[in-house]
């Protein structure tokens, strides 16, 4: 829907309407054309203001539409009539012009925007092109480099960097409407020729063929299997090298390739599930609209490691008062140092001041007597944290929330050291935890809704995805890694090698193979784990422990220092330690082979398929266990998990998205093969709710969420 009235005298104000973010729905798109049909036949209209409802301009196309059938007049002949009219059009910018909105804004003649409003064409981040006319003008107003860079992200801009970029003519801190109002009455009556930007000429690099086989070469490889940001590239090559009409129908024809295509659908449901996933509910009924959370400025960290730095400049960076405390005086200074050059570094790359002086630093833990909130992210052994949860929860005031970073250990056993075990819930974030997007927040049988609540907010504020998971071993993310990295394992005692298996995890979308992976984190990371669960027997070769199948590879290597890129050997080998550049070792090799013979295990080739079907089908079953048990509340949560903090590729849609895409009936069938051929491996035996899933036709991803809280009996 969109309105028309006529505003100081002379000027049509469009008014786009559809909250809460104006997305240019069918509807929409009706209202404007005849909006603009009537403002431009309107004689005492002499010039047009285009504006959102409730301070957003236009969040682009309609997402929710892509699924279904599309009505309605399509965008392209309505811009094309926007820029086509001789009155000035003037775009009044405010809260977002993204995708198709800021194509609308790129039809106008004059664009006004709020210098904090969010500009972008974020489409390839739904596996779609900008196909609106924004591959063909934006490189047309700002050049081709600028252009490709926006469009092959998708990022964000503000108002104030649009400016810098020439995308917009004028940047307000006052109401936008009102000053794009003052404007348009101003410009009556002048040449609109320079204004259309479809006829300027497209500004390129020099040798334009060669810049495009760089860029191309770029983005292939840092899409991991993506095809949107290739089509983009194609599409913004087709406005350097052909005139407006022809690059047009370039776009169109990507756009086709893209649309509907199993990646667009995979980043459309990621799209979505990130909104899902911030409505959490739990089993025992507490849910994100009946919980209120506590109001939090204050919060303190204990213990200035890797994660505790990287959880001290994030809660900085989000604006919040911080406590950091490490009770060993030396490594407080060096903590110190690290926060502000962290600080300092983030501050540069944003283009903004940032001082920290919002940090105060202690050896001594009564400095968190007075925070509203407290992260512990000391060393992960239970001991030493039974003994803090103790101490803060005497010295910190009675309504302090106490936060656990731990990985793996049990949030309910921390509670139970405490005076109010409600007010405990984990916050585990992902390495480095400034940068990495996930939250794990996992509440335990006793923590109250308004705890798990708070912590949910305070992820949104430092900008997190925040994901609320049951309290289990491993809690999901870890939990679900288990069965992927003993599968891994036991395809190299079977024949694989670490490069076979890393490729064709890297072939699938992965930034990194789960050896490669594992030598960047370190292989004594997971034999410390493998310790705690009393499942390391040094020098032992046997292959069964604790009544299952057991790959003591991975503590052989360890047992040898073999610490992955810290100690310059691992799975690979690395010029020296510390560097990343990872070689096959040819030294593996043999050792592998005689670890083989020694186990009196045949040697035979593992393809690629067996190696997708085996590593994923395994974390893809433990994800439905955990379903199963309501750990997590639907597969919406897993893909979320999987994507912000284990580097699943988005374009795949997260372990569970995968699994429907691939056909659940199929995925079953998988894994009753390999059970079969591998009865000492539980992981492999179907989960139950895949089973009632299969059974019941394979119902689409989007319902399982309800259909997992109907009772058994209803399927
Ligand atoms: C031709 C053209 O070339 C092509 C093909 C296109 O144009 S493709 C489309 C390109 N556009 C985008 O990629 C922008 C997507 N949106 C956003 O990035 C953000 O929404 C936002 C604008 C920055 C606001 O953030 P927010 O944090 O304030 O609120 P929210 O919670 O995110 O959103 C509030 C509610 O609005 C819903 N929503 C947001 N944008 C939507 C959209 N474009 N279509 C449909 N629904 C949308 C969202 O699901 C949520 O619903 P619910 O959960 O309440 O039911």
């Amino acid at each position: 829907m969109a309105a028309l009235t006529r505003v100081s005298g002379s000027v049509g104000l469009i008014s786009l309407l559809n909250p809460p973010v104006n997305a240019l729905s069918a509807a929409v798109r009706q209202g404007i054309v005849d909006t603009v049909r009537r403002a431009v036949s309107d004689p005492q209209v002499k010039s047009v203001v285009i504006c959102g409802q409730n301070g957003v301009f236009c969040g682009g196309a309609d997402i929710k539409e892509f699924g279904g059938h599309m009505s309605g007049p399509p965008l392209v002949p309505i811009f094309n009539t926007i820029e086509a009219a001789d009155k000035p059009v003037v775009a009044a910018i405010e809260g977002s012009a993204l995708g198709g909105g800021l194509e609308l804004a790129l039809a106008c003649h004059y664009r006004i925007t709020q210098s904090k409003a969010r500009l972008g064409l974020p489409e390839v981040s739904l596996g779609l092109l900008p196909a609106a006319g924004g591959t063909q003008r934006l490189p047309r107003l700002i050049g081709v480099p600028a252009a490709l860079d926006l469009i092959t992200t998708g990022r964000h801009l503000t108002g104030a960097e649009a400016l810098k970029l020439g995308i917009v003519d004028q940047v307000t801190d006052q109401n936008t409407v009102e000053a794009a109002v003052k404007f348009a009455l101003s410009i009556v009556g002048q040449s609109l020729e320079s204004r259309r930007i479809s006829t300027l000429p497209c500004p390129c690099p020099a040798d334009i063929d060669a810049f495009f086989e760089g860029v191309m070469q770029r983005v292939k490889k840092s899409a991991h299997g993506a095809i949107a940001p290739v089509a983009c590239v194609q599409a913004v090559q087709a406005a350097a090298t052909l005139p407006f009409t022809q690059g047009m129908q370039r776009e169109q024809e990507l756009m086709a390739t893209l649309f509907g295509s199993g990646q667009a659908r995979a980043l459309q449901y990621c799209f979505f599930s990130q909104r899902v996933v911030s409505k959490w509910s739990s089993p025992s009924g507490s849910r994100w609209d009946t919980s209120k959370p506590k109001p939090v400025t204050k919060v303190g960290v204990i213990g200035l490691g890797t994660m505790g730095r990287g959880i001290t400049v994030a809660l900085a960076l989000a604006g919040l008062s911080v406590v950091a405390v490490e009770t060993q005086q030396q490594q407080m200074m060096a903590a110190q140092h690290a926060v502000s050059g962290m600080l300092e570094r983030t501050a540069r790359r944003r283009g903004v001041s940032l001082v920290g002086d919002q940090i105060r630093y202690s050896v001594e833990l009564e400095a968190v007597a007075d925070v509203e909130l407290v992260i512990e992210a000391v060393f992960e052994d239970m001991a030493l944290k039974e003994k803090l949860f103790k101490q803060l929860s005497t010295l910190c005031k009675a309504d302090t929330l106490l936060c656990s970073n731990t990985s793996s250990l049990d949030i309910d056993h921390l509670a139970s050291q405490t005076h109010s075990p409600q007010l405990v819930v984990g916050m585990h974030f992902f390495a480095p935890a400034h940068v990495m997007k996930l939250l794990e927040v996992v509440y335990g049988p006793r923590s109250a809704p308004q705890a798990v609540a708070t912590a949910m907010e305070l992820g949104k504020r430092m900008g997190k995805v925040s994901v609320a998971v049951g309290n289990c071993s491993g809690f999901v993310g870890n939990r679900m890694l288990m069965p992927y990295v003993e599968e891994a394992s036991f395809l190299v005692e079977e024949g694989a090698s670490p490069e076979i298996v890393d490729r064709a995890l890297e072939e699938f979308g992965f930034p990194m193979g789960v050896f490669r992976m594992s030598d960047l984190s370190g292989l004594d990371v997971g034999w410390k784990v493998r310790k705690a669960r009393g499942l390391v027997e040094p020098g032992q070769m046997s292959r069964v422990r604790q009544g299952r199948r057991y790959s003591p590879l991975g503590d052989l290597l360890c047992e040898q220092g073999r610490f992955g890129q810290k100690t310059g050997r691992g799975w690979y080998l690395y010029d020296s330690a510390g560097s990343r550049e990872a070689q096959p070792d040819p030294w593996l090799q043999s050792f592998l082979e005689e670890y083989r013979a020694r186990q009196g295990l045949v040697s035979r080739r593992i393809d690629s398929q067996e190696v997708l079907e085996r590593c994923l089908y395994a974390l893809i079953n433990e994800g439905f266990n955990i379903l199963q048990e309501g750990i997590a509340a639907g597969p919406e949560d897993i893909d979320m998990i999987y994507v912000f903090g284990y580097g699943f590729p988005r374009h795949r849609g997260g372990p569970m998205f995968y699994a429907s895409q691939v056909g659940l009936a199929q995925v079953l069938q998988r894994l009753e093969h390999y059970q079969q051929l591998h009865p000492d491996i539980p992981h492999l035996r179907p989960s139950s709710l895949l089973r009632r899933l299969v059974s019941s036709g394979s119902p689409r991803i989007q319902r399982w969420r309800e259909i997992i809280r109907m009772p058994h009996s209803s399927l």
